[in-house]
């Protein structure tokens, strides 16, 4: 499906348009009539004025030649007029008023027009010499030079105007369509992610919004797949962005491949896709696409000549079996996605209606948890670690525990993540990590032994630069060497942003601290990798204990030999059994800790606990 295109400009605009290039043109046509009036009337004024002045002239020179019936110096001094402007006539009359001499310009031709603004402009004035009337003169101008002159420079404007609006039509006709080229450019930018030419959230939601609208009147289903990359941020970090946007664009492709024409397929996040399938009858037509696009994305990619897998984690909701809207709907999705990461990603996670139930709990549990640590009423509680070899007490795990008012012991697998979440983690880690500090040490003196103490640093805390001057102060305050103290890490903590990952610990090293890291052999590094992080101890994972000494004896040898040869010391996690115990020692492991040497207790506990050896 391709995107949606935008409205064509209205009707309506357009006649707007036409309607105010004629009024501009009218507005202009009366203007400049207006105008050429106003200058008629203003030049005929100022030819009556003059005709005035000359007739005054005329009539008081032109007395003598009337008194002796002197004919031609009388015309010679009407023909002296001839240079005055628009005169066609110049009359000297006798007293009986008749002509005496005359002078006529190009045969006296005049305008015929009577009783209007271009009749002739006649003056008269009366020739007196004495009190005595010897006759009058009388000028005739003709006024259709001014108005021809005026009309000339009328038309004149006219094609001026003309010219102007024909250059301006011309122009703004480009302008408009560079602004055409230019709004549909913005169209495509408003709908279209750039990096992989899909649809964007904004198209996603409005064809949401259509094909909801449409399979609401006509009885069909519409399936929602939220798809998030799970190692999209591993891509971009080590192989760089260019790396991440060319994985952006193969996931692009192969998703169109797998859905039909009239399904969406669009980018609304870094590395979160939609597929929107309409014109369902089944919800398990969804369930069928998501599997063949978990499928297609197992397969690996060739990026900068490096082979990647773009595995994702999907969730899946249908309207209107899971939602009756739009956004409840990719709500539901969103939910179900959650799901689906949380239970290892890679999977389809389909929505189900317990899912809001567990959002519900997971919302009250957070302002719960607010309150557990405004009030302080979250525990520490530590689990005992010994040596394999001298079977002493060499420290401690600090656990954190919660006991909620109503829901009874919530363990930290639940509410850690929940802290992370709505950002409690850096206020719940510090206080752990001081209460640890203070308790290390008060056990340190009961016991007579330099114990060390091992506390959890979450992913959040990892990220938060503050976190080094936390440590720093924190070590400053209660006086704990800082070697006593070892901060545990996952190692998906460290994959998640190498480069910043080995400075960052690089920081804390510097304070005198161990790292350690936790879970090791549960995530995807290796430890020729992990060796470029500046690395005290691996923890090594329940899971790797659990089925010793019968099975994964190889598995678990290796890499206790692993880690010696990068001279790291190895604290074995979940030891149950004295099997395993017995084991472990032997591989050389150097510390363990598990149910069956102490499990997590409170600090008085352990106070009358300590001390005691392994047997
Ligand atoms: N089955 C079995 N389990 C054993 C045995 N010995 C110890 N365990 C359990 O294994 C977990 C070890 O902690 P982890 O791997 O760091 O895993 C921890 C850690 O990742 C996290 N966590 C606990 N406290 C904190 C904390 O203060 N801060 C942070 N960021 N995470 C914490 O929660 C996880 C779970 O903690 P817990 O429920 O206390 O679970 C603890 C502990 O009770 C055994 O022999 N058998």
């Amino acid at each position: 499906m391709n995107n949606r295109p935008r409205q064509p400009k209205s009707r309506l605009a357009s006649l707007l348009g036409t309607g105010q290039l004629a009024a501009v043109v009218v507005a202009l046509a009366v203007a400049g009539s207006i105008l050429l009036a106003y200058q008629f009337i203003t030049l005929r004024r100022t030819l009556v004025g003059d005709m005035a002045v000359h007739a005054s002239i005329i009539a008081d020179n032109i007395a003598a030649p009337l008194m002796f019936q002197d004919r031609d110096a009388a015309t010679e001094m009407l023909r002296s007029f001839h240079p005055a402007p628009f005169l066609t006539m110049a009359t000297a009359l006798d007293r009986n008023g008749t002509i005496f001499a005359e002078y006529l310009r190009d045969g006296g031709k005049q305008s015929t027009h009577a009783d209007s603004w271009f009749a002739p402009v006649i003056v008269t004035r009366a020739v007196v010499y004495q009190g005595r009337t010897l006759g009058q003169v009388r000028l005739v101008a003709d006024t259709t030079g001014i108005r021809d002159g005026l009309l000339g420079y009328g038309a004149l404007l006219g094609l001026a105007f003309l010219g102007a609006l024909l250059t301006s039509g011309l122009v703004s006709r480009k302008i408009r369509s560079r602004m055409a080229r230019a709004e549909r450019e913005l169209a495509y930018l408003a709908y279209t992610d750039p990096v992989t030419d899909l649809p964007n959230r904004r198209a996603s939601n409005e064809t949401l919004d259509a094909m909801l609208e449409r399979a609401g009147t006509q009885g069909e289903k519409v399936g929602v797949l939220l798809i998030d990359l799970d190692n999209f941020k591993v891509v971009n970090d080590t192989a760089g962005h260019d790396a991440g946007d060319q994985l952006l664009r193969e996931v692009a492709r192969l998703l169109r491949a797998q859905v039909r024409e009239t399904d969406l397929v669009a980018r609304i996040g870094g590395d979160e896709f939609i597929v929107i399938a309409g014109a369902m009858r089944t919800t398990e037509e969804l369930d069928h696409l998501a599997h063949r696009i978990i499928e297609a994305l197992q397969r690996p990619l060739q990026l900068n000549g490096t082979e990647f897998l773009a595995t994702a984690s999907i969730g899946a909701a249908v309207f209107p079996d899971d939602a009756a809207s739009a956004p409840e709907l990719v709500s539901n999705a969103d939910t179900a996605l959650y799901e689906a990461k949380d239970a290892g990603r890679n999977r389809l996670g389909r929505f189900r209606r317990e899912m809001i139930m567990a959002a519900q709990r997971r919302a009250q549990l957070e302002r719960d948890l607010r309150r557990a640590l405004a009030t302080r009423s979250l525990e520490v509680f530590y689990q005992p670690q010994f040596d394999c070899a001298s079977k002493q007490l060499v420290g401690v795990e600090a656990l954190v525990r919660w006991r909620h008012p109503e829901h009874g012991f919530i363990g930290p697998d639940e509410f850690i993540p929940i802290a992370e979440s709505c950002g409690l983690i850096g206020e719940l880690g510090t206080w752990v990590l001081e209460q640890a500090c203070i308790d290390v040490i008060a056990l340190g003196e009961h016991t007579g032994l330099p114990l060390s103490v091992a506390v959890n640093v979450s992913a959040r805390q990892f990220r938060d630069n503050e976190f080094i001057e936390v440590v720093r102060n924190i070590l400053g305050s209660t006086g704990l060497p800082a070697a006593r103290l070892e901060l545990e890490l996952t190692e998906t903590v460290l994959m998640d942003d190498v480069s910043r990952a080995a400075g960052f610990m690089h920081a804390l090293r510097s304070l005198g601290v161990r790292m350690s890291i936790d879970d090791f052999g549960t995530g995807y590094s290796s430890l020729a990798y992990l060796q470029s992080f500046p690395i005290d101890q691996l923890k090594l994972d329940r899971s790797f204990v659990r089925p010793l000494p019968r099975d994964g004896a190889t598995l678990a040898g290796a890499v206790i030999a692993l880690a010696h040869s990068f001279n790291l010391t190895v604290v074995a996690e979940g030891v149950e059994t004295a099997e395993q115990l017995a084991w472990l020692r032997a591989a050389g492991c150097d510390v363990m800790q598990g149910y069956l040497l102490g499990r997590p207790a409170p600090l008085e506990a352990l106070r009358s606990a300590a001390g005691l050896a392994v047997a």
